[in-house]
């Protein structure tokens, strides 16, 4: 049996509250430092970059890092953002007025998807904590922002939380510990529940009653049992294990509907650079549209560019909105200038709720609905407004009684103090107009009892020990009146103490604690008296939003030249002088873009097989077609001269041998797995982007599986749009024999063995790569260049015309292989029966009888 050992009794206290939290990095408060130790303070100081020391611990020693207090907001982030957990456990007593030890107790649990903390927040980025419960393959899930009080659901299969997964980027999950996690969440910041905190009628019941409302019906999430589960653990997580009680913010619940949204899958998300470039220097799509200017605009414009709408009718709406301000340049100089005065009114009211405001956000708070209040003003003119966002409210009575009660300035901290305006409350003018005017009074007094005693070196001071006191010169000790007490005999003089100055005293020794205990108190009523208005500043917070992203595409549109596109309902993409937004805005000082034409549908040009050389730009067509459609369902003017869209619902992108090392998985394999995903999930408004799909394989398997590829999404019933980007000049033979499939190449110049780009999007197909040619722009040595020539013309040579002959006939062959071309006899009777038959003469019934006696031939 282990020793058993001595601890000092902080250390046991430690160790007790340590208990409850071995998942989380604790932070204990010990007088003006939070210290950590053991693990923790090794961690700590690792990351901090503090000293790491030891302390003593009864019989031995401990390892001990610390900071004072007044760091935590400076070293609290960099411990979350380094994937912790940060439980801060406070002093819950003052130690002044204990003996012993202090009550300590975690008073905040800081975790990656819950926190208030600006220092761990991104202002341009949401930060959400997702919540995962799974029953038989299905899966419920639950999205909240703590700081801005949004809370999503949905319910659905594998494919569904994939796709929220890449769209909400969760900081955290949480999900019941009994239960394994999915393969693909495993990467993530992971904390497991009890199995109690999943369960229904727990959280039909917190909901509720958090709600104030008997059922979840108003939501419309109530036949979502699995998504409501997955809602209360979250409430159980906030309130019981993180010590969030305060939501008063969260004030609905929404559905993130099914199918209201073009599903865009991870890979493309990455592929189209929309969210991260895919260079570290590079930009990406989302940095070259944003023009937002409030924290809320740029959080909501990423909402959207992630899931673009597929409702011609909803795209419309934001489209007039951004023509609207595009039309409307003055007054959108005008918003815009008061739009960068208003701050982030949305974590404001979640700061608000949780009681984590201080008085110089409360400021920021007033100032920001002054602007907003401003902005109605400007726009209440504009008829139009209302049919596409909502108006918005009406707040001047709120800023009116923020401007009463608020001073102008006003302190990070509340304990500093003069928060509240004079004029609000008279116990706090008196008290401060007490200690404003002590000196003034004491002058005065001094002056009077100097003429009634004529004591003319007379003086009143103050000391630590005796408080105030009027001191008087032995050579006057004579004149001193009956009412003077004496305090303190010095060798020169006398001191003494008055009932009019031992009032005072107290007036104004109290004064400071009563001004700041006062101050608190009407704060907290100010701060309550904002709350009843909370709804509609957050309503007013997500209308502003929406203006910010419409003024911002507008911005956009005119100083980058976009259009307003056009949507329907049809199966089309016709872009005229189509450009790629990122390409176009990286290009060297000097160079233009060379916009190109695009047309696909699902009838005549279904599949462009675009061929071309090395670095032609042949993956800038593929992309740019697919964000110039994103950009159009998101409610953005596009780079184009002229676009016309029918709505799609899928875009699907996949690139040949992507390096995929880091997932330990072989490059080919994860090619293969995710074309498998496009073929298998297609539908008739699919956009799909295949760029040298087959080329991590040898020469001839590639060929022959884009081949297959492009056969089969040719012959699929849904006929998806698709952009087929290849070098194997092979596939240009598929023109011939299917008739929805169009050669184009991207034109080049040859000349004296230099090669230049034209980067034009022409029809029909190229011969040649001029992979070595781009070997030798790269710094080949010349050498190499010249062999790799020599080999290119022996294996031209013995390439046989015949073999894309060959694929040719046995497409033909299969194109035409039937029924009838099968030599089983049984088939052959078949053939002869149905050959027989007048269609003429036969009735119907005839008709039936016919097929019963065929099926019957074939054993059915
Ligand atoms: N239309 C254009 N106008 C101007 N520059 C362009 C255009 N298209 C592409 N470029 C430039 O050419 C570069 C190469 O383009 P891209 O990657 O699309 O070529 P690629 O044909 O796909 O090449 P590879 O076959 O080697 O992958 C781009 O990074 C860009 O700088």
């Amino acid at each position: 049996m282990a020793k058993s050992r001595k601890e000092t009794p902080l250390m046991t206290q430690y160790n007790s509250i340590k208990a409850k939290y071995p998942d989380a990095l604790l932070l204990f408060r010990v007088g003006d430092f939070y210290e950590t130790f053991g693990q923790d303070a090794v961690k700590t100081s690792q990351i901090l970059g503090i000293v790491l020391t030891k302390r003593n611990n009864g019989d031995s020693h401990t390892e001990l890092a610390g900071f004072p207090h007044h760091s935590l907001d400076s070293y609290l982030p960099k411990l979350v953002r380094a994937g912790l957990r940060v439980a801060i456990c406070d002093q819950l007593e003052d130690p002044k007025t204990v003996k012993g030890i202090v009550k300590r107790g975690v008073t905040e649990l800081v975790t990656p998807g819950v926190t208030f903390n600006d220092q761990v927040l991104n202002s341009r980025k949401n930060n959400f904590l997702l919540s995962l419960h799974q029953e038989k393959g299905k899966y419920g899930i639950a999205l909240v922002d703590i700081s801005t009080g949004e809370f999503l659901v949905a319910e659905g299969n594998l494919e569904k939380l994939l796709h929220i997964l890449h769209t909400f980027s969760p900081s955290e999950i949480i999900h019941q510990r009994s239960v394994p996690i999915p393969e693909q969440l495993k990467t993530r910041s992971i904390f497991k529940l009890e199995d109690w905190a999943f369960q229904y009628p727990y959280a039909y019941e917190k909901l509720t009653a958090h709600f104030k409302t008997n059922s979840l019906k108003g939501f419309g999430i109530e036949q979502f049992p699995l998504a409501i589960t997955a809602a209360g653990a979250i409430f159980a997580y906030l309130v019981e294990d993180t010590h969030h009680a305060l939501l008063q913010h969260i004030t609905k619940i929404q559905l993130i509907p099914q199918d209201d949204f073009l599903m865009l899958d991870g890979f493309t998300l990455r592929n189209l650079e929309i969210l991260q470039p895919n260079h570290p220097d590079g930009k990406s799509l989302l940095d070259i549209i944003d023009k937002t200017s409030t924290p809320m605009a740029a959080r909501l414009l990423r909402r959207r560019l992630i899931l673009p709408l597929k409702s011609v009718n909803e795209i419309n709406r934001r489209l007039n909105l951004v023509e609207f301000f595009s039309r409307e340049e003055e007054l959108r100089f005008e918003i815009s200038e008061l739009l960068k005065t208003i701050s982030d009114l949305e974590r404001l009211i979640g700061k608000l709720a949780s009681e984590k405001i201080s008085p110089k956000e409360l400021g920021y708070l007033r100032s920001s609905l002054v602007s907003v209040q401003k902005i109605r003003e400007l726009l209440r003119p504009f008829h139009d407004i209302p049919a596409w966002i909502e108006p918005l409210h009406d707040l001047s009575e709120i800023i009116t009684f923020l401007q009463k009660n608020l001073q102008e300035e006003l302190p990070v901290n509340l304990a500093k103090g003069n928060v509240v305006r004079e004029g609000v409350d008279d116990e706090l003018d008196a008290l401060r107009n007490l200690q404003q005017n002590g000196k003034n009074y004491l002058e005065e007094m001094c002056a009077r009892e100097t003429e009634r005693t004529g004591i003319a070196s007379l003086k009143i001071d103050f000391n630590n020990v005796f408080g105030y006191y009027i001191e008087v010169r032995n050579t006057h000790k004579d004149k001193v009146p009956q009412d003077w007490v004496r305090k303190q005999t010095l060798v020169n003089a006398e001191r003494y103490i008055t009932e009019e100055l031992k009032n005072y005293e107290t007036q104004i020794l109290g004064a400071e604690e009563k001004i700041s205990a006062l101050e608190y108190s009407l704060y907290r009523k100010i701060c309550a008296q904002v709350l009843e208005f909370m709804d509609d500043i957050q309503q007013n917070s997500a209308i502003i939003a929406q203006i910010d992203v419409a003024l911002g595409f507008s911005l956009l549109a005119d100083n980058q030249g976009y259009t307003r596109p056009v949507l329907n309902e049809g199966f089309a993409i016709e872009l005229q002088e189509a450009r790629h937004p990122i390409i176009e805005n990286s290009l060297p000082l000097g160079e233009k873009y060379i916009p190109n034409d695009i047309f696909l549908d699902n009838e005549t040009q279904q599949i462009l097989m675009v061929t071309g050389p090395n670095m032609a730009g042949k993956s800038a067509i593929l992309r740019q077609t697919a964000i110039v459609c994103l950009l159009a369902q998101i409610g953005s003017f596009v780079p184009a001269k002229h676009a016309e869209i029918g709505i799609l619902d899928r875009i699907f992108t996949r690139v040949g041998a992507s390096d995929n090392i880091s997932a330990g998985e072989s490059t080919f394999m994860v090619e293969m797995n995710e074309a498998a995903n496009i073929l298998n999930n297609v539908t008739e408004r699919s956009l799909i982007l295949l760029d040298e799909i087959g080329r991590g394989t040898s020469t001839y398997d590639g060929v022959s599986i884009a081949w297959a590829i492009a056969e089969f999404l040719h012959g699929h019933a849904t006929r998806p749009k698709t952009l087929f980007a290849t070098h194997y000049h092979e596939l240009n033979e598929m023109a011939l024999t299917f008739g929805r499939i169009k050669n184009f190449h991207i034109a080049i110049q040859e000349n004296k063995g230099s090669v230049i780009f034209m980067r034009k999007l022409l029809p029909g197909g190229s011969e040649h790569s001029f992979g070595i040619y781009v070997a030798k722009l790269a710094g080949m040595p010349a050498k190499v260049v010249s062999r790799a020539q020599e080999i290119l013309k022996i294996l031209e040579a013995s390439r046989s015309a015949e073999s894309t002959d060959k694929i040719k006939r046995v497409t033909e062959k299969n194109l035409q292989l039937s029924f009838f071309q099968l030599d089983d006899p049984v088939l052959e009777n078949i053939r002869e029966e149905l050959t027989k038959i007048d269609i003429n003469t036969l009735t119907p019934i005839e008709a039936l009888m016919k097929l019963n006696a065929i099926k019957k031939m074939i054993g059915g």
